[in-house]
């Protein structure tokens, strides 16, 4: 058998993890909405006599020095060992997808190219003439459908063929005569030197017109930098006399002029353009008046909906729960066993596995929103608003509308903003968005305190949430971050109908993660939470004189300007710090589980420590304040230091506690006490 190293290149949202995952029967994220992969990701599979090892690359639409993403990618096609890249192209928007193709071919890599999307294509009129495009480029195009897998196959045998005869995909590239010319004159320079020809000149040549940080580092090693430089400076000088543009304009504008060129030879277009479904949904949409009210309405719908639907099942969870502890404490005769089984095992953990059917159902929710492409959309929304105002980017808001799914996730996905200041700030503001592991806190409160209005309250806390990391935005980018945002378009995918199969994925995975937090993180600190209640010996289970109570009675004061300076609440943000859920699971230990029906305990504990107002504050509090270690060391591992981890944690300790106490004071004040 032998190896082939196969790479997955090609635009945003073109459907690369869904060949791959179709490959390798893994299970990559794949959603509706550019930048989804934002590392790559290694997979094995046997095809014929072949095994192949398939990398998927992030997305890019360009191979510039400007962002890790395209640095990773370029990296690979330069630096690995690949025998062939694929180039996923979306066949509706050729023009866009051909720009990356064209940068890899200056790069020489022996490319296929695989059309996807060509339903979209169809439904646009577009006719490629599949056979002439592929002679005007130099290698080969298969025709696949990467949902169904029509194609895929002969995909697989073109790959193999182009292996064992591996092209220069440089060779058919044309600049036009006068940009050959100067290029031809630098690249004549750099052949004198062996060491930079692991690339086509060409590639080194562009570059250097363009600036390019990290190859112009590549060169200064050079013997022959000198000489290189003095020409390449020649060129750039004489281009812009001739064009009166930039170097790197002139380049783009090379790139796109051999594009018009082959579009007008192989591909047969409408006129006028026809207006899509799509368009016509994101007329309304994305409408600049009815964008936001739909937002919110959609975002009311699905919290009423989880309410209504989850409920039920939310009590028969609880009942089990209650039904099993009775059960334990009839059997076990020790009165300590029996206090850990019913208090620290069901009372925590069981506390917070109640909430298991609205989790669900929210995840589905949002794997749908984001699968049918209005997620990008959604971002789009607030981004219209929001980018005078607060002076970010419209691309911030992907990683933070992900951020309600949970922020580990959302950090990563901040790698597709290219300025570093920028991404750093998304960073900051990606834990005030409302993960779902606050929301058993949400569900907890909200049956004890707002039965009667339970979608809008918990609307308010996710409507909090983004208003507080827009003002904290709005007042970074004042201070901290003070450099300009890279002007970008933001592109907006084509509504899809999610695939059942999709969702449920991406459903359970999450269900997944959420199931194996209660089994490790939530289960022992529950324990330890319990053994604290339990000792010293002799007192009473979870009173203030017990160990917990003892700690919790220190640190409250801190907490009673905001309305909840208790020592249970007190214990109940420290241990939330772990993972989110571990504050239900912290009132759950101590109100234990023995007697009373689960939830009922639970209401009645909570009522002799909170007003409506003072448990309002404290959810804003649990929403706002440092998010879980996960999210921590996601930020810490993103920016190689704690300095950024440590940064946020300030930040979000600060703001919870303001916006708290003004929840709770400007409450009191109005009477709400
Ligand atoms: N209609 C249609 N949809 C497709 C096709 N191929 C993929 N999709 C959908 O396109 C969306 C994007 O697919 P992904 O595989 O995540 O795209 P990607 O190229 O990996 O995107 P990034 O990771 O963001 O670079 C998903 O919703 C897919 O289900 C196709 O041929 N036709
Ligand atoms: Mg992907």
């Amino acid at each position: 058998m032998s190896e082939l190293i196969v790479g997955l290149a090609g635009n945003p949202n073109v459907g690369k993890t869904t060949v791959f995952n179709r490959l390798t029967g893994m299970r990559q994220h794949v959603g509706n909405w550019p930048g989804k992969t934002v590392e790559r990701a290694e997979g094995h599979f046997k095809h014929g006599e072949y095994e192949y090892n398939l990398i998927d690359l992030p997305g890019n639409y360009a191979l510039s020095a400007h962002s890790i993403e395209e640095i990773v990618s370029r990296d690979f096609i330069v630096d690995d060992d690949s025998d062939v890249i694929i180039n996923v192209v979306d066949a509706a928007n050729l023009e866009r997808n051909l720009y990356l193709t064209v940068q890899m071919m200056e790069l020489g890599a022996n490319l296929v190219l695989a059309l996807n999307m060509n339903d979209f294509a169809k439904k646009k009129k577009h006719i490629i003439d599949i056979d002439l495009m592929s002679e005007l480029l130099g290698f080969p195009i298969i025709e696949i459908n990467a949902k169904t897998g029509e194609g895929i196959d002969e995909l697989l045998t073109t790959v193999e063929k182009q292996a064992a005869n591996p092209i220069d995909s440089s060779v058919k590239l044309s600049y036009g005569n006068e940009i050959k010319g100067h290029l031809r004159e630098i690249q004549e320079v750099i052949e004198k030197d062996d060491s930079l020809m692991d690339v086509p000149s060409i590639w080194t040549a562009v570059k250097l017109l363009e600036k390019d940080s990290i190859v112009i580092e590549k060169v200064q090693k050079s013997k022959y930098s000198s000489e290189i430089f003095i020409e390449s400076d020649k060129v750039s000088k004489h281009l812009y006399d001739v064009f009166k543009e930039s170097p790197e304009e002139v380049v783009a504008n090379a790139r796109y002029a051999f594009i018009d060129g082959l579009m007008a030879e192989a591909v047969e277009r409408p006129a006028v353009e026809t207006e899509t479904i799509s368009d016509r949904i994101d007329n309304i949409v994305t409408n600049r008046i009815l964008a936001i009210p739909i937002f919110f309405i959609l975002m009311f719908l699905m919290f009423e909906v989880t309410y209504t639907l989850g409920e039920p099942f939310e009590n028969l969870i609880a009942q089990f729960f209650t039904i099993l502890a009775n059960f334990a404490a009839g059997f076990i005769s020790n009165p300590y066993l029996e206090s850990f089984i019913c208090d620290a095992v069901i009372g925590g953990v069981g506390g917070v596995l109640t909430f298991l059917p609205i989790i669900i159902i929210i995840f589905l929710f949002l794997s749908v929103l984001e699968d049918c492409g209005y997620l990008a959309r959604a971002a789009f929304t607030l981004d219209i608003i929001m980018h005078k105002l607060v002076g970010l980017h419209g691309k911030a808001f992907i990683p933070m509308i992900l951020g309600f799914g949970c922020g580990v996730p959302a950090i990563m996905a901040t790698r597709t903003l290219e300025n570093e200041d920028d991404r750093r700030l998304a960073m900051m503001l990606v834990p005030f968005m409302s993960c779902t592991a606050r929301l058993p806190i949400y569900a907890v409160f909200i049956a004890a305190f707002f039965t009667e209005h339970n979608g809008l309250i918990l609307l308010s806390m996710y409507v909090l949430g983004i208003l507080v990391a827009l003002i904290v935005a709005a007042i970074l980018k004042r201070t901290m971050f003070k450099g300009l945002s890279t002007p970008f378009v933001m592109e907006l995918p084509s509504y899809k109908v999610p695939s059942i199969k999709g969702v449920l994925l991406h459903t359970w995975e999450k269900v997944k993660g959420f199931l194996r937090k209660a089994g490790t993180v939530i289960l022992v600190c529950s324990m330890v939470l319990w053994a604290l209640s339990m000792f010293p010996l002799g007192v009473k289970y979870a009173s203030a004189e017990s160990y917990l109570g003892m700690i919790g009675n220190f640190i409250a004061p801190i907490f009673a300007p905001l309305g909840f300076g208790t020592w249970q609440a007190t214990v109940a943000i420290i241990s939330g710090l772990a993972a989110k859920e571990v504050v239900v699971a912290t009132f759950g230990t101590i109100s234990g589980m023995e007697g009373d029906e689960n939830t009922g305990r639970m209401n009645h504990v909570l009522h002799d420590l909170f007003t409506p107002l003072s448990a309002y504050a404290f959810m804003a509090f649990t929403l706002l304040y440092v998010p879980c270690i996960g999210t921590i060391g996601a930020i810490r591992h993103e920016t190689n230091g704690y300095k950024w981890a440590l940064t946020m944690c300030a930040i979000t300790i600060v703001t919870a506690y303001i916006v708290s106490f003004l929840i709770y004071n400007v409450g009191l004040f109005l009477g709400f006490g």
